[in-house]
């Protein structure tokens, strides 16, 4: 059996925090689905409606949801062309875990290529998206609770470092098992990466072909959000291993906040500036659209920089990319990068992918708030998961942590923050 009340401390604001971001996160989920496609599309203000039960549940959606599910899952069984370990484990065990998302991703793509040659009217998905949303929503609920049940018979090597408070609320939304599997099938790992992801871009897809329909031709705004948002979800499939060194993988249980995450969060809010051109359509320059895809390439070329030169070094510091790198000794044996990316500040890839959300917003225009959501969001995001992740630094390598801070003192924007 685990061990109840675990002496971590509380996160999010504890139980009364977590039991808020459980209503939180769905209505203001709700809310952006709504606004987006009113006419004043106010991120401040009233949803113009509130939907019924008729606009929120729908069979077809259910049934569409189970099989999108189903395909994903069929896609991740599929034979690999690698298999990766995880980090070592506290039992010191590693697991190991398929790396063919990307492969996920063009199968999807083929698969939706022939629908779309036979007829299928992608374009029908953009009047599925509240009900799509709900039952996204209902699965996660649903699954965080078997998630919650199936931890209370693992044993307590499975768990997680945080979510073990003894607290029923503030464990089911933390997560308490650390890496849940059914046989081999890792159920955290999976929907990180697939279902929401790939859901996302395919979103995006049938904006864009609505958009095509409705006014005879995509926009440049829109071309320019999907390519940059395909960019995005491509580069993490194509680099689908890193995601096994981040913190949701490493430290987070999978519980409400991740499953809701992965698989309502993503698709629904991530696709909110497509969503937003369909209903406002945007006129963009020429000249404007170079600037913003340069603006794109310059948070690209840092998000990757930084991540591959993390990556690399921790596989094999004496890999030539990174050997000639200054570093700082910790107790534990591992290094801290002090030069490169990683001395410029202490999060160089939150610093490009937050130039990237702003280049994914500009397409929008500045006459609304509303697709600088996600802006807004992932800065308070990451300035959260920095703070968490400086904490965890402090606990894993003291005083060389504390020298590094010395020594790189900017933590996501060089001489601001
Ligand atoms: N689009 C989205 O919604 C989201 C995107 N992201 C993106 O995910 C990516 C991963 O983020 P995340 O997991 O938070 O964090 P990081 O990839 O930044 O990993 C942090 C870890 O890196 C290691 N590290 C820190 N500093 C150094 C250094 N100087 N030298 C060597 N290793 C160092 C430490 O782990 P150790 O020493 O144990 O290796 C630390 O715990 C980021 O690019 C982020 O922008 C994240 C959240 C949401
Ligand atoms: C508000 C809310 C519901 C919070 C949950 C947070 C999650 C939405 C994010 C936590 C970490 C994430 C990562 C990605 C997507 C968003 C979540 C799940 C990520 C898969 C996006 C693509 C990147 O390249 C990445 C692989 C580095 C990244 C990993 C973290």
């Amino acid at each position: 059996m685990a061990p109840q009340g675990s002496r971590a401390p509380l996160e999010f604001g504890g139980p009364l925090g977590a039991a808020a971001l459980m209503l939180l996160l769905p209505a203001t989920m709700f809310h952006l689905l709504l606004v987006a496609r009113s006419g004043p599309a106010r991120l401040l203000g009233l949803p113009p409606y509130l939907p019924g039960p008729e606009a929120l549940w729908s069979p077809w959606a259910l049934l569409l949801w189970l099989t999108w599910l189903g395909l994903q899952a069929a896609f991740y069984l599929l034979p690999a062309r690698k298999m990766a370990e995880g980090q070592e484990l506290k039992d010191k065990t590693r697991l190991r875990y398929p790396i063919n998302g990307f492969q996920a991703l063009v199968l999807t793509a083929l698969l939706v290529g022939l629908g779309v040659s036979a007829g299928l009217p992608l374009g029908m998905l953009t009047e599925m998206l509240l009900p799509l949303a709900f039952v996204a929503t209902l699965t996660a609920f649903i699954f965080s609770l078997l998630l919650y049940l199936k931890a209370l018979i693992a044993p307590a090597s499975a768990l997680a470092p945080g979510g073990n408070s003894g607290n029923p609320i503030y464990d089911f939304f933390l997560g308490r098992e650390l890496n849940p599997r059914i046989c081999s099938f890792d159920c955290k790992y999976f929907c990180e990466l697939r279902p929401g992801l790939i859901g996302w871009v395919l979103i995006n897809l049938a904006l864009l072909v609505q958009e095509a329909e409705l006014r005879g031709s995509p926009s440049l705004a829109m071309w320019l959000v999907n390519g940059f948002q395909l960019l995005y979800v491509g580069d993490a499939l194509w680099y689908e291993e890193a995601v096994l060194t981040t913190m949701d993988i490493t430290h987070d249980g999978f519980g409400f906040m991740l499953a809701f995450g992965d698989l309502a969060w993503v698709p629904f809010t991530y696709s909110l500036q497509a969503q937003f051109l369909l209903y406002h359509p945007q006129p963009l320059e020429l000249s404007m659209a170079s600037v913003i895809c340069l603006i794109n390439a310059v948070g690209y070329c840092i998000f990757r920089g930084a991540n591959s030169q993390k990556n690399t070094f921790r596989k094999n510091p004496s890999d030539p990319r990174v050997a000639g790198l200054e570093t700082i000794s910790t107790a534990t044996g591992r290094q801290l990068l002090v030069s490169g990316w990683w001395g410029m500040v202490r999060h160089p890839n939150y610093l490009g992918d937050l130039i990237m959300a702003l280049a994914w917003s500009l397409p929008c225009g500045v006459s609304h708030l509303l697709p600088y959501f996600y802006l807004l969001y992932f800065t308070a995001l990451l300035v959260h998961r920095e703070a968490r992740d400086e904490q965890q630094c402090l606990q894993k390598y003291g005083l060389a942590w504390r020298e590094y801070c010395r020594r790189v003192p900017y933590r996501i924007v060089p001489y601001i923050y």
